[in-house]
């Protein structure tokens, strides 16, 4: 399984989320990485956690005023980005655009979509992989993956049906090694989740707690 741990704009400390990230990858066979904010890319990357952005822009290099440039955050140490996420939300063509760029600087896509038909749409694009998060549970501590399994499975069948290469991620509450057990059993490879780590009073507690089922 991934477990890719989004800090948002928490107010925690970024490196220490890195530090424990990278040292309880080192002791399951799960994946895990981090996404701070694009700021903080290269000294999380610095710490060797596996480092993503959370957003990269639809650009090339050039006049783009306050744009998130794809090389500029590979240059920074990133190895991934997530693409929409529900926060940061993008016009198909700008999702498209996004993706393309990333692919252009060699990062691994994530795009994110709210509901399984959006997930059917951002699989036809082309990402590594999408994930489903329903705005309504994301921050709220109940997890999607027992609170509405169907949206996850709906989800695995509309990515399976477009492209059987695209993996699922499944998103919003997760926050417990049982909560990312049954975001498996319903064929999510992966999960991704924020408040679960980086609002933890121990971070690498909420970690080891996540992966100690698989
Ligand atoms: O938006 C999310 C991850 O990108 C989910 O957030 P929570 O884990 O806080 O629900």
């Amino acid at each position: 399984m991934f477990v890719l741990v989004n800090l948002k704009t928490y107010p925690c400390d970024p490196i220490a989320v890195a530090e424990a990230v990278r040292d309880v990858d080192e002791t399951t066979d799960a994946r895990l990485a981090v996404a701070p904010q694009a700021a903080q890319l290269e000294r999380v990357a610095e710490t060797g956690a596996e480092t993503w952005a959370q957003h990269v822009d639809s650009i090339e290099h050039g006049s783009n005023t306050g744009h998130t440039l794809a090389e500029s955050v590979a240059d920074a140490g990133a190895v991934g980005t997530l693409i929409n996420h529900s926060e940061r939300r993008l016009k198909l063509a700008d999702i498209d655009g996004a993706v393309r760029a990333a692919q252009r600087a060699d990062l691994e896509t994530v795009v994110c979509a709210n509901n399984p038909a959006q997930i059917g749409a951002a699989a036809a694009l082309g990402p590594d992989s999408v994930a489903v998060e329903p705005p309504a549970l994301i921050g709220t501590g109940t997890p999607v993956s027992q609170a509405d399994p169907d949206v996850v499975e709906d989800a695995v069948d509309a990515a399976a049906t477009v492209d059987a290469d695209v993996s699922v991620l499944c998103g919003a509450g997760i926050s417990t090694g049982d909560d990312v057990v049954a975001a498996g059993d319903l064929g999510a490879e992966g999960v991704l989740l924020a408040s679960g780590v980086a609002k933890a009073d121990d971070p690498k507690a909420a970690l080891e707690d996540l992966v100690e089922p698989l």
